[in-house]
């Protein structure tokens, strides 16, 4: 029924050439249309012959004279695009039993004047006009296909003529109808549309949710693509010059021009970012962009007023669009962009439906449901697949989005763990350094026993432990007996070799549990914890023996002593480090004074007393 759609009838009479060559133009004796009782409707299309009037020259007394008869053919109806007035003549006879109105529909809205001449049978005729350049409330019916009513007296049989111009397409698919068929034909008619644009605008309001949740500019495309589509339809079926511009008819001339370029625009640059056709396809991506320019130059064209050349303009990129996005929907597809799959579908399908159109529109398909509207399913079709095809790619966005977080999380945990790992390594490097700068810190580099500062310390330590434990305590201050002469006589190095056998000697003869340091130059200090005095005195005895009976191979077989004075820490005094350390000294000084290589015992209550340290009778050996 709805022939309306122009652009793709074009597209699908390009589909059909070869089959239509054979129908245009035969010439046919005139045919009359029978309305008898009950009669609800009849198709014209078959039944209307055609004269062109290329210069738009003839008038309609030449036109109806007799001699213009014979250029009348019968012709289908499918004229497209012409400069040339078009000329149509019918009969109809009527076999009413009384006198009854019809309706003549010319179901095709876009034409831009129509002329009707209806003769009286006493070589008068009346014109009426028609045509989407009469303000719709001018119109003599109200509808948005162009209507005359028609009244033939019974047993009457009247030819009619009519002319059509047009700057757009002409198509004349003429109908004539009872009353009642009429508006039961056209109730259901504007269910079917409601639905149909119903349906598209769900999916512009889905498309805009879309862009809202995804952000991806492809909805936006596809939002703006289906408002044009939608709004081009609404003019190409004649609502839009009933509802939105009823009283200005020019702009339904330039409405379709522009629209169907901006349906083209966004047809392309949809397609472009669903296909993404500039990674996968530089050709294409050229041949988009060539569409968008032949559209905008369309645009500029109809603005400039040139309605008939930008029509042109459109129809050719109109009927090249749906072939140009099928085949790269496949070579995106082919080369692994998988969104194409139900862009594809989308359009393949519209194109069935154009076909089926096609075949409907030019005869070869009977009348129903499907055939009539094949346009109007097909494309509520294509755009919802359309609107699959966006989901689809937003799947896949997401999958790819999800592949990358994924990957940038393996590559992060990778990332952590060798973080680890070096700061582990770092760790372990520090500890080390630390325990090195420790060492160097409170160690003596030539005999690596404790230095001075560390050795007042551990002193310090073993004081306070002892104290709490009550437990005894004794140090020994060990001074080498004539050092100097060592040095002196056998060099400076000998003399370091002789400090670190004695360390080493302290070392080895000592307890795990006493401490050892360099207290001085050759003076050292031996804290020997929980042990009393009498275990002590022992214990550095055997010492001072096993130094005794060392012998050094740079001292030429010289014996080298120790002097050393010993202290034993006393509870319920309270004495410090420094105090023991004096003590011990002093007692150490003794062992010097009373002939060296020999321990003297210090006593600490002494020191409470006095400054110095006196020597205990019981404790010298
Ligand atoms: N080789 C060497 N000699 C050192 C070191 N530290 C101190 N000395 C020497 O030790 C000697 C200590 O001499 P003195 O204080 O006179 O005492 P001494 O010769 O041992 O005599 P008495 O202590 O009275 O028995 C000095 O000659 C210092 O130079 C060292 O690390 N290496």
């Amino acid at each position: 029924m709805n022939n309306h759609h122009w652009l793709l009838a074009l597209l699908a009479l390009l589909l059909l050439v070869p089959f239509l060559e054979t129908r245009a133009f035969e010439q046919q004796a005139p045919q009359s249309v029978i309305l008898e009782n009950g009669f609800s409707y009849a198709d014209l299309t078959d039944k209307i012959q055609i004269l062109i009037d290329p210069q738009q020259q003839l008038g309609f007394k030449a036109i109806s004279s007799t001699g213009r008869q014979r250029d009348f053919r019968l012709n289908s109806g499918k004229i497209g695009f012409t400069d040339a007035a078009v000329w149509i003549r019918f009969s109809l006879e009527s076999r009413f039993t009384t006198k009854q109105p019809v309706i003549l529909e010319i179901d095709f809205p876009l034409i831009d004047k129509i002329e009707f001449y209806e003769m009286d049978g006493k070589g008068n005729y009346r014109l009426r006009f028609g045509g989407d350049s009469i303000p719709f409330n001018l119109r003599e019916i109200e509808f948005r296909n162009t209507l005359f009513k028609i009244e033939l007296e019974p047993g009457q049989t009247a030819t009619y003529y009519m002319k059509f111009t047009s700057r757009g397409p002409i198509q004349l698919p003429l109908r004539i109808w009872n009353y009642q068929a009429f508006t039961e034909h056209s109730t259901s008619s504007h269910l079917w549309h409601g639905l149909y644009f119903g349906a598209i605008l769900m999916l512009i309001v889905a498309s805009v949710v879309g862009y809202n949740l995804f952000r991806a500019s492809f909805f936006l495309w596809y939002a703006y693509y289906l408002s044009c589509y939608g709004l081009l339809n609404f003019t190409l079926v004649g609502f839009a010059g009933q509802f939105l511009w009823p009283e200005t008819p020019i702009l339904q001339q330039y409405a379709t021009s522009l629209l169907v370029n901006l349906v083209i625009i966004g047809a392309v640059v949809f397609s472009g970012k669903l296909l993404d056709i500039r990674k996968y396809s530089r050709a294409y991506f050229l041949i988009f962009r060539t569409l968008i320019i032949l559209a905008l130059l369309g645009i500029a064209i109809s603005l400039a007023g040139r309605l008939e050349i930008a029509n042109r303009i459109a129809s050719l990129s109109g009927m090249a669009l749906v072939p140009i996005l099928i085949s790269a929907a496949i070579v995106t597809y082919r080369k692994g962009n998988f969104a194409a799959r139900y862009f594809l579908v989308a359009w393949g399908v519209f194109l069935i439906f154009v076909f089926i159109s096609g075949l409907y529109y030019w005869g070869m398909l009977p009348y129903g449901f499907v055939t009539a509207h094949a346009l109007q399913i097909g494309s509520v079709f294509e755009v919802t697949m359309l609107g699959v095809a966006t989901a689809d790619r937003v799947r896949l966005l997401n999958r790819e989005k999800e592949e990358a977080d994924r990957l940038a999380n393996k590559y992060l945990v990778l990332l952590n763990e060798k973080l680890e790992d070096l700061v582990h390594e770092r760790t372990v490097e520090l500890e080390e350094s630390n325990r090195k700068l420790h060492e160097l810190a409170t160690h003596d580099s030539l005999t690596l026993l404790l230095n001075h500062n560390a050795i007042i310390h551990a002193l310090e330590s073993a004081i306070s432990a002892v104290e709490r434990h009550r437990q005894p305590l004794s140090i020994a201050m060990v001074d080498i007996d004539r050092f100097k002469q060592i040095n002196d006589r056998f060099g400076h190095q000998v003399g370091d070799d002789v400090l670190v056998a004695i360390a080493n000697t302290f070392t080895s003869s000592l307890r795990g549990y006493d401490i050892i340091g360099r207290y001085g130059g050759e003076e050292f200090l031996l804290i020997l914890p929980q042990t009393n005095t009498e275990d002590a005195g022992e214990l550095i005895e055997r010492l001072r023996q096993s130094i005794a009976d060392l012998s050094f191979t740079g001292t030429q077989g010289k014996r080298v002593t120790i002097s050393v004075g010993m202290i034993a820490y006393l509870h319920g005094i309270k004495i410090d480090a420094d105090a023991m350390i004096r003590c011990a000294d002093d007692a150490l000084y003794r062992a010097k004074a009373n002939g060296r290589d020999r321990i003297e015992w210090g006593n600490c209550t002494t020191i409470l007393n006095k400054t110095g340290c006196a020597g205990s009778e019981d404790g010298q050996r």
